[in-house]
């Protein structure tokens, strides 16, 4: 197979030759060494340094010069790129992905198994990126767009070989009276290195996103077997900002736009040898790139808010990792849930970046007959097991040599999954088959003796797998990758760096945060809901009368409704903050996005702002109709102790939230909680027993309510029945503890979360 493939390589290469005068080549290779240098040497500036360079002698050699300009150009500089990366690997023998670059490069492709991918048609598909995109845009405009494009697509990057050996991963469910191994993947073997793109495929439940999962880094735990390298070493936690992952649910901030959403992510993970302003143009670079340019402004929507459409989410997810320009690319289902044009746009853009010298693994469910040509290799799963492994492109040709053909033209993908599924209607039964279930039935059960179970089926296939082709595909990843000790030093370097400052850090999470929920606080519903609830308390409390035993009462039936109202709000707002947010934090911080303080203190304060701009409101509506004391001084002293109230108690409701991290249970206790602290607040039963009044020490609305009426009346009233002490000092420090003391047990609960959930 070897020397099949480096056959097919000299004939391209000659072919290139023959275009380009012969010269072609020699320049070729003189320009991937330069590729190589420069990615060796790949710093962020260095690689800005020379991509103007590089790509103009891209564009001198590019053999579809002739071609027309547009999104074709676009396709043709990465697939120069493409051949220009590749060709420097021609000396270390990466058959696969380097006869793709010399093919595609010259408009060709492989036809082993006898389908073709018609190229023009792909590309004129690909002549607009937008989803949207349906009109012409002018010409100028078009290949500026496309210079934008094109500037990350050519981007070199340290090489990063993955291989992985006989890997096993079981998992161990617990059941009521016993506890049983389930076996996920049953010994998975294969590689993909630099400029190729492998696809997992396989029925749902087959495995794959395990697979995909533990290769990524993304699974510890339960038992895992076999070997997984990277460069020959095994996982370390510098690889993490060599690889990119993109999982399946797409975890976007829904209030930001495209825009806004890549510029962040660049701001926090580009490394702090940028400039801010280099970051930025970085994330506009990746706009351009997925063609995402159209929808930049737009937000991009969730359940409740219209944003950009589904193949445009994939591309922002797939933008947010291809930002740092990782060496090793992980996605799953990228494709899952778009039409076939669109699926198509995205599995291109993969082979695109794969073309600039990353490498990809994606997970696909069901792929169409383009889509599947797209993939340099594929790994066939079937509950767990391997069905085959290797080029894409050959995989019908396996098939066909264990006697698996298709009886009726089919989407080879169909073909393959149908075998996974054990699926074998218009398939042909092969013949050691067939003998097997008849001699296995007629000692059984003669009745049912040419029936074949689909257990026959997908035992076959993985003994055919496992005789034919494993032995030698596994021999083949004894094989030494083809890069120096220099560059795998490089890629493994122990040196973990944070994009930005801890102050950076939390300043860019703290716009994020304001800009996300600017909708949420300030929503009408929540404005109406306090303007009316204060309405409806000014009117009853119109001009209440303190100076009457009755008035005093009733005000002071205001002023607990007042703590209970600014205590039980934002406690219930508060427990959504971690819950709500931990996919979003997980996979952030999967990446070292960011350090976990930075996030909390910017999590914890964002919404500060605007959630003190509705008690404001409040308080000038119900102080002045309820009449109570009508001079400055109390009534911006009662304002700051709402302020005090509403802080503290979000303070409980991030303990809650982020010690359960579950809503419904967060919910449940949080109002256990609320109801405790309002009951033992003083106001309801004036002798609170003993085993309970503890509980007023930690209770916000014990001290904002005792604030509220030394600040109305001096002191607190006879009536009230609670000791009176001081000026209020003791209830200020209680609350600022408060404030700080249930603020440190949310983020302790925070890093336990983590802990656990890296364990
Ligand atoms: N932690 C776990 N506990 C129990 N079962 C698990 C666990 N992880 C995975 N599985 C099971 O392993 C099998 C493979 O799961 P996986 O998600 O990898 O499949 P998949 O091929 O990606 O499926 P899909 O295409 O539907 O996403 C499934 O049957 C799944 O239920």
């Amino acid at each position: 197979m070897e020397s099949e493939s480096s056959g097919i390589l000299r004939t391209r290469s000659e072919q290139l030759g023959e275009m380009d005068g012969g010269g072609g080549v020699k320049q070729l290779k003189s320009l991937s060494r330069t590729a190589s240098a420069e990615m060796i040497n790949g710093s962020a500036q260095h690689i800005n340094y020379n991509k103007s360079s590089f790509r103009k002698k891209l564009a001198n050699i590019s053999p579809g010069k002739s071609r027309s300009s547009g999104a074709g150009n676009h396709i043709r500089k990465s697939r120069s790129a493409q051949l220009n990366y590749k060709l420097d690997l021609e000396d270390v023998s990466s058959g696969t992905a380097l006869s793709r670059a010399s093919s595609a490069s010259l408009g060709m492709s492989f036809s082993f198994t006898g389908f073709t991918p018609p190229p023009q048609d792909i590309l004129a598909h690909l002549d607009n990126f937008s989803d949207d995109d349906t009109c012409a845009g002018d010409h100028a405009s078009h290949e500026a767009d496309d210079a934008r494009r094109n500037r990350m697509i050519i981007e070199p990057t340290l090489p990063l070989y993955l291989k992985f050996t006989e890997v096993k991963y079981k998992v161990i469910i617990k059941g009521v009276t016993s506890t049983r191994d389930k076996e996920i993947l049953r010994g998975i073997t294969g590689s993909a290195g630099p400029g190729e793109v492998l696809a997992l495929m396989g029925p749902s439940g087959s495995g794959k996103t395990t697979l995909l999962s533990l290769l990524g880094g993304r699974i510890s735990g339960n038992i895992t077997e076999g070997i997984i390298t990277y460069n020959d070493e095994s996982y370390s936690k510098s690889l993490k900002s060599r690889i990119g992952f993109v999982t399946q649910d797409d975890v976007l901030f829904a209030h930001l736009t495209v825009k806004e959403t890549l510029t962040y992510a660049a701001l926090l993970r580009l490394p702090k040898t940028m400039t801010k302003q280099q970051k930025k143009d970085r994330a506009i670079d990746v706009i351009y790139e997925l063609g995402l340019e159209r929808c930049q402004d737009t937000m991009i929507g969730g359940s409740f808010v219209r944003g950009v459409s589904g193949g445009e989410r994939k591309r922002v997810c797939i933008g947010n990792e291809i930002l740092t320009n990782p060496s090793l690319l992980f996605l799953d289902e990228p494709t899952s849930g778009l039409d076939s044009t669109t699926a198509l746009r995205i599995v291109q853009i993969l082979h695109d970046i794969a073309a600039a010298g990353k490498t990809v693994v994606t997970t696909i469910h069901q792929p169409s007959s383009r889509i599947f040509h797209k993939f340099d290799k594929l790994i066939l799963l079937a509950k767990g097991s391997l069905l085959y492994y290797g080029k894409a492109s050959e995989a019908m040709v396996y098939f066909s040599s264990i006697g698996c053909n298709p009886l009726i033209s089919m989407n080879p993908a169909e073909f393959l999954l149908d075998l996974a599924n054990n699926n074998m209607i218009d398939v042909s039964i092969p013949s050691e088959l067939k003998d097997r279930v008849h001699m296995e039935n007629l000692k059984s059960d003669p009745r049912s003796i040419d029936r074949l179970s689909s257990k026959d089926v997908h035992e076959y296939l993985v003994e055919a797998y496992e005789t034919r082709v494993a032995c030698k595909e596994k021999k083949k990843l004894l094989l030494p990758i083809p890069i120096n000790e220099d560059v795998k030093a490089r890629v493994s370097s122990p040196m973990r760096e944070w994009g930005a400052s801890w102050w950076q850090q939390y300043t860019i999470l703290f716009w994020r945060g304001l800009k996300e929920r600017r909708y949420d606080h300030l929503s009408w519903m929540r404005i109406t809901q306090v303007i009316a609830t204060a309405a409806i308390l000014g009117l009853l409390w119109w001009h209440s009368d303190s100076s009457t035993p009755k008035g005093l009462q009733d005000q002071v039936g205001l002023l607990f409704f007042i703590s209970v109202f600014w205590g039980f709000f934002p406690v219930f707002t508060a427990i959504f903050t971690f819950p709500q947010e931990r996919a979003m934090l997980s996979k952030e911080r999967c990446v070292d996005m960011y350090r976990l303080s930075a996030y909390f203190m910017a999590r914890t304060t964002s919404d500060l702002p605007l959630d003190l701009i509705l008690p404001i409101l409040f308080m000038l509506i119900v102080y002045f109709m309820a009449g109570l004391k009508l001079s400055p001084g109390p009534f911006f002293l009662s304002l700051v102790i709402v302020f005090l109230d509403i802080i503290a108690a979000e303070g409980v409701g991030l303990v809650i939230g982020a010690s359960l991290m579950d809503i419904k249970k967060a919910t449940t206790l949080a109002s256990v909680t609320v109801m405790t602290f309002m009951l033992s607040g003083g106001f309801f039963v004036k002798r609170v027993p003993v085993f309970i009044s503890w509980m007023r020490y930690i209770s916000f609305n014990y001290h904002t309510y005792r604030l509220l009426l030394k600040v109305q009346y001096g002191h607190v009233p006879a009536y009230v029945n609670v000791i009176d002490q001081g000026h209020g000092v003791r209830e200020v420090v209680a609350m600022i503890a408060m404030i700080f003391g249930y603020r440190l047990l949310a983020y302790m609960s925070l890093r336990r979360m983590k802990l656990q959930a890296a364990a």
